[in-house]
């Protein structure tokens, strides 16, 4: 069947959500609107406070929204949670487990809670694609961060649930551990199932999404393929490094990145030719130049202005 007579993995429509402390609201997700079709790896990018985790949070049905609908497969969050929550399963950012249970008791109880029995075989099994059949019998307390990271993702999928969302899955994973989940993630997605990911890692998203999503200041600033958000980024810049800070006032404008570098359109080889020359104006020389694509961290970075 084609793509488009599926019905959306998830979609959302006018969510919006406002916390209220004392006389201060905050408003962290106002009108939202999107759709995620079925078998897509969706990237949910945006920058500190954008909003991100309390969208998770209202799937997860931890924190209550306003006004909006969600749907996940078509079951409705507030009318269907039943149905809803068996379409999704959510790796939250933080690790909350009962330390003093096993990890088999932790995924059983899980079981339970989803109303399954007899789940023993698809446990074992879980266990053993997230390398932990080894520590089943151990209590949760006792394994690494990586460790629990993996059981939370078991835990998670214990219903086989055909939507996943993780929120932040590799913070602070080592880079190997990284690596199996990400090939892990593209298996999963592979086999068929849609793949919503949060991240900071903007080399994730790249390495790993078909579609991304900028949330800032909770609102969406942009979806699209993350190929044609690249290709529109992509086109006329020169990214270049420096021995010392750009000063304030410098006559073009350029973006400061993560690693200290600065990008600027590129345009035609005259731009290059100013740059360089209002760079010597102030004394700067680059310590490496290059024209070429732009990375995610650039498309976003141009996108929110920060
Ligand atoms: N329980 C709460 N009470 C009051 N304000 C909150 C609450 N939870 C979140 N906020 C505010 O809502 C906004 C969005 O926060 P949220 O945690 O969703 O952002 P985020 O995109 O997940 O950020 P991060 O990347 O840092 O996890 C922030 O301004 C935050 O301070």
């Amino acid at each position: 069947m084609s793509q488009k007579f599926l019905l959306p993995a998830l979609s959302l429509e006018n969510v919006s959500k406002t916390f209220y402390r004392g006389n201060e609201s905050k408003q962290a997700l106002r009108d939202v609107s999107f759709t995620i079709e079925q078998g897509d790896f969706f990237g949910l990018l945006g920058p500190n406070g954008a909003g991100k985790s309390t969208l998770i949070g209202v799937l997860a049905k931890t924190v209550k929204l306003n006004s909006g609908t969600i749907k996940a497969l078509g079951f409705d969050l507030e009318t269907q949670w039943r149905q809803f929550k068996m379409c999704l399963g959510i790796v939250p950012q933080e690790i909350t487990f009962d330390p003093f249970l096993t990890v088999y008791d932790t995924l059983r109880l899980q079981s339970g809670y989803f109303g399954l029995r007899g789940n023993q075989k698809w446990i074992e099994r879980l266990l053993d694609v997230l390398d932990l059949s080894d520590k089943k019998n151990s209590s949760v307390m006792s394994l690494s961060g990586g460790m629990k990271r993996r059981v939370l993702i078991a835990q998670a999928m214990v219903h086989q649930p055909p939507v996943i969302v993780l929120d932040e899955p590799t913070a602070g994973v080592d880079i190997s551990l990284r690596h199996r989940l990400w090939e892990f993630m593209a298996d999963l997605n592979r086999k068929g199932h849609t793949i919503i990911l949060t991240t900071h890692y903007l080399e994730e998203a790249e390495k790993l999404c078909r579609n991304v999503a900028l949330l800032n200041h909770g609102k969406i600033v942009t979806l699209e393929s993350t190929q044609s958000l690249l290709k529109e980024y992509s086109k006329e810049r020169i990214l270049f490094s420096l021995p010392s800070e750009l000063p304030k006032d410098f006559s073009i404008n350029c973006t400061k990145l993560s690693d200290g570098s600065y990008c600027t359109a590129y345009g035609s080889p005259e731009n290059l030719h100013t740059l360089l020359n209002e760079l010597s104006k102030v004394g700067l020389m680059p310590e490496k130049l290059e024209i070429g694509k732009a990375n995610l961290e650039e498309a976003f970075i141009r996108i929110t202005g920060k």
